[in-house]
Formats: structure tokens, C-alpha cells, sequence
């Protein structure tokens, strides 16, 4: 592409108001910025990514009459999903049609969007524009949305409930059984298939981006390419592409000085990422288990996240007792930072894409806690295919979690996770490095504009 064109080409990006979707979105927003386009972020009026020194270059519009954060605490994320794609779908084109005729001269060259944000497909048909689906989960995340898509939802309701089922692989998805499927906690299995065939749905898009590397994923991306009509581009980990700061919430970077007190590779760093939710009874079983793996841990419990707490004060007198010792608890840590620390030796994590990307660029091993959705796909893959982590599966035990915490951090076998998750850190690397494959996908889907 000629330079001259590309600096007057401007990208909209669309997404979703939730930190693991604007996250990716942002760095890829930073990441085609420095191949000399133009960026327009549409936010919707609900968890808005400042304006920032971090994007002084980028354009931002508010999708008017969007939902609030009051209406995704009554909502639930999945509902909120489907009303926002239903209210925001006129609001969009308004925008869309803004961008192009009153803010900006130049001509747009596509419109990515979130693979949630489908009310972006209006807009693009309206104004006869590029667009482009991105896909902030695994690209086996995506597959299984796929096939589930296809499913008749009340056998399969049958099937997952069954506990003969459960532990059998899916016809198909190997090794992903019927329990690590993504069904979600925000709600029932017939509206989630719904929300899965609109994700899954390219409409008139050109293409699919995804935040994945063929290195991690090389048989789900050839399933993809074979079954999408579109060409799919996979360019992450974007984190380590291009970095863009894009946390909602204020980082506690006092953790930082704690960790510096630590031993090499001693801590175990706890965090649920920004949609989980933990019950007090597990918070206790979890308080136990780390206390008396005798290893200090830094725990990030996220206002909000138990349910009718603002933050930590339902939580009983004997949870203080236990991490008082060797425990540092934050509301946000600085994540990537964290991970970076030579202190930190393992990673427990509800196993959201983003946290397992940035975990892996780091080489550190996981425990897996996986709560909903794309979250049980990681963390089968994390134990079973890249076999640099544990999965802690079904009622949560002190005991088991104690045993947990020593094989990771103490025992030949988290020696041994850690020795595979240094490898697969340096082959990310190296898929982002000019030559490599993420790089050189990026580098097709701007030469494909
Ligand atoms: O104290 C913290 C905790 C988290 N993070 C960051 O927050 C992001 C969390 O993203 P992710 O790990 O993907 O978790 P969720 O926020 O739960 O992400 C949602 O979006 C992801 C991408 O679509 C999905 O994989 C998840 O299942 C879905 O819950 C990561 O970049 C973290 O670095 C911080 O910076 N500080």
C-alpha cells in the first residue's frame, strides 16, 4: 500500500464496554496506528476508556442513549449484550455517519468491530463499508461457538447435565469435554447459543481478526480459515505486539514494592480477571489453602466481586486472620507487571483470554479456576495441550488447594510447567517479530485493505 494512502485511511473500531474486549481492542487500535492509520473508537456511554495521553492520536465518538453501568448490574453481561446490540444498532449508524461526512476527511477504510458488537453490521451495509469481525477469545473459543451454534440446544442442556456425559470429550472438540464447553453463568444455555450464532456470523465482513498465534492454536485457525468464507488473520498475542494501557479500573502499584520483598519465583498471584465473581464460602476454602501452602501470595479481589459486597467487608473476621501473614490483597494490580516479576511463580487465574495470553508471554505456569464461557476452553488447553498448568475442578478443598499451591511453586512439576510455558513464551515472541507469523498476518490484513 502506498504510504501516502495509508495515512489518510482511517479504521473505527467498535468495543465491547467490557476491560478483556477493550483491552485487545486498544492494542490493536495502537498496533494498525503504527502501520499510519487513523483511529476512530466508538464507546458506548458505559466503561469508557479515557481519552488519555496513550491514544492523544486517536478519535473517540459515544454511541448516544447506549446502557449504563447500572443497567449491566440488573442486566447481567449477557443480557446487557443482547439489549445493547438491540438499542445501539440506529445510534451506530448516526455515528458511523458522522465519522463520515462532519469529523474527519478521510475515507474509512473498514469498520472492525467486536465479534459481540454485531449491531455494527447495520451501519456497514448502510454506508457500503469494509468491515471486519475481531475476535477477543481463543480461536478455539470461536470454533466451539461454532459447532455450538449448531446444536440443538435442549439435548444438549440434557447432555451437559448428565454426569455420565460430562467428563466425555465432545464429538469434534478434542480434548474438550462436554464440561469444559463454553456455556455461561450469566445465563441459560437457549439465549447463549443465540448470542453464540450472532458472534459467530460474519454477515458481509472480509475477514476475522483473532487475538491468537498459529504456535498455540494451529488446528482450530485451519478449522476457522476452512469453514469461515473469509480469510481469518491471526496477529497476537496483541499485548506483546503493541502496548496500550487501557485499564477502567485505578492499579494499586503498591504490590510492586511487596513483590520486590519476595523470593524469586515464591508468589502466587491471584486474580479473576473483571466480570468473575466469587462466593464468600470459596473465598474462605481458597484463604485456608494458600496459608497453609506457607507461600505468600498477592490476591486481587475486585470490587464488586462478591456478591452483595461492595468489596471485602462481608467477608468474615477469620479471612483477615489468614492472609494476614503472607498475603498482600489489592482491588487492581498492574497485571502484566505483576507477571513480568521475578518474584511471582505462578499465576491462579479464572483463565479470561487476555490473562492467559499475558500469563504465557511471561512464562509463568497457572492454576485453573475457570468461572464461565471461553474461560473452561483455556483452561482445558492450559492443563492437556500446553500442559503448563492445573485445573482445580469441581468443589473447591483447603486440602487440595495447599497440594496445589506446593506442586506449582515448590514440587519438579511446576519446574517442569514453567520450563514449557519459558518455550511457548519465546515462540509468541517470535510470532510478533517481523518475519514471524502474527506479524506477517498483520502485515496481509493491511495490504488486504
Ligand atoms: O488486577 C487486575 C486484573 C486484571 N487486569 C487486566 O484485565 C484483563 C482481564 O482480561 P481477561 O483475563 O481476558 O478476563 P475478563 O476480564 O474476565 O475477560 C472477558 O473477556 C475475555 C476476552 O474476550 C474472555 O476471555 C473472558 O472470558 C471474559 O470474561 C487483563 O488484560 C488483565 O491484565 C489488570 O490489569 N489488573
Amino acid at each position: 500500500m502506498e504510504e501516502n494512502r495509508v495515512k489518510k485511511t482511517r479504521i473505527v473500531l467498535v468495543p465491547v464496554p467490557a476491560q478483556g474486549h477493550v483491552t485487545p481492542m486498544m492494542q490493536l487500535g495502537k498496533a494498525l496506528h503504527s502501520k499510519g492509520f487513523s483511529i476512530t473508537v466508538v464507546l458506548t456511554q458505559y466503561n469508557r476508556v479515557s481519552s488519555s495521553k496513550d491514544f492523544s492520536d486517536f478519535h473517540f465518538l459515544t454511541i448516544p442513549g447506549s446502557l449504563t453501568e447500572t443497567d449491566l448490574k440488573n442486566l447481567g453481561p449477557q443480557n446487557f449484550v443482547l439489549k445493547l446490540n438491540q438499542i445501539c444498532e440506529a445510534s451506530f449508524k448516526q455515528c458511523v455517519g458522522q465519522v463520515l461526512h462532519e469529523q474527519c476527511n478521510d475515507d474509512i477504510a473498514c469498520v472492525v468491530y467486536d465479534e459481540y458488537m454485531y449491531f455494527s453490521h447495520a451501519a456497514v451495509q448502510e454506508f457500503q463499508l469494509p468491515s471486519v469481525v475481531f475476535s477477543t477469545t481463543s480461536a478455539t473459543a470461536f470454533v466451539c461457538r461454532s459447532v455450538l451454534s449448531r446444536v440443538n440446544a435442549e439435548s444438549l442442556f440434557l447432555d451437559m447435565k448428565d454426569p455420565e456425559t460430562q467428563d466425555k470429550v465432545f464429538p469434534g472438540l478434542h480434548p474438550l469435554r462436554y464440561k469444559d464447553l463454553p456455556t455461561s453463568a450469566f445465563g441459560p444455555l437457549k439465549s447463549t447459543l443465540k448470542v453464540y450464532s450472532e458472534t459467530v456470523n460474519t454477515r458481509t465482513a472480509s475477514a476475522v481478526i483473532i487475538n491468537s498465534a498459529s504456535c498455540l492454536e494451529s488446528s482450530s485457525l485451519a478449522w476457522l480459515q476452512q469453514q469461515l468464507q473469509v480469510p481469518v488473520y491471526p496477529i497476537g498475542p496483541l499485548h506483546i505486539a503493541a502496548s496500550a494501557p487501557s485499564n477502567l479500573l485505578e492499579e494499586d502499584r503498591s504490590c510492586l514494592e511487596w513483590l520486590n520483598k519476595q523470593k524469586l519465583g515464591s508468589v502466587i498471584y491471584i486474580s479473576l480477571g473483571s466480570l468473575a465473581l466469587m462466593e464468600t464460602n470459596d473465598m474462605l476454602k481458597m484463604a485456608w489453602g494458600l496459608r497453609n501452602s506457607n507461600q505468600p501470595f498477592l490476591w486481587v479481589i475486585r470490587p464488586g466481586s462478591i456478591p452483595g459486597s461492595e468489596w471485602r467487608e462481608s467477608l468474615p473476621e477469620e479471612f483477615s486472620k489468614l492472609v494476614a501473614e503472607r498475603g498482600y490483597i489489592v482491588k487492581w494490580a498492574p497485571q502484566m507487571e505483576v507477571l513480568r516479576h521475578p518474584a511471582v511463580g505462578g499465576f491462579w487465574s479464572h483463565c479470561g483470554w487476555n490473562s492467559t495470553l499475558e500469563s504465557i508471554g511471561e512464562g509463568v505456569p497457572m492454576i485453573c479456576r475457570p468461572f464461565t464461557g471461553d474461560q473452561k476452553v483455556n483452561a482445558r488447553y492450559i492443563e492437556t495441550v500446553w500442559r503448563i498448568g492445573v485445573q482445580l475442578e469441581g468443589e473447591l478443598d483447603k486440602g487440595t488447594l495447599e497440594r496445589t499451591v506446593k506442586r506449582m511453586l515448590v514440587d519438579e512439576e511446576g519446574a517442569e510447567m514453567r520450563k514449557r510455558a519459558i518455550d511457548l513464551k519465546e515462540k509468541l515472541e517470535a510470532s510478533v517479530r517481523i518475519g514471524g507469523s502474527s506479524c506477517s498476518s498483520l502485515d496481509d490484513f493491511v495490504n488486504s485493505l
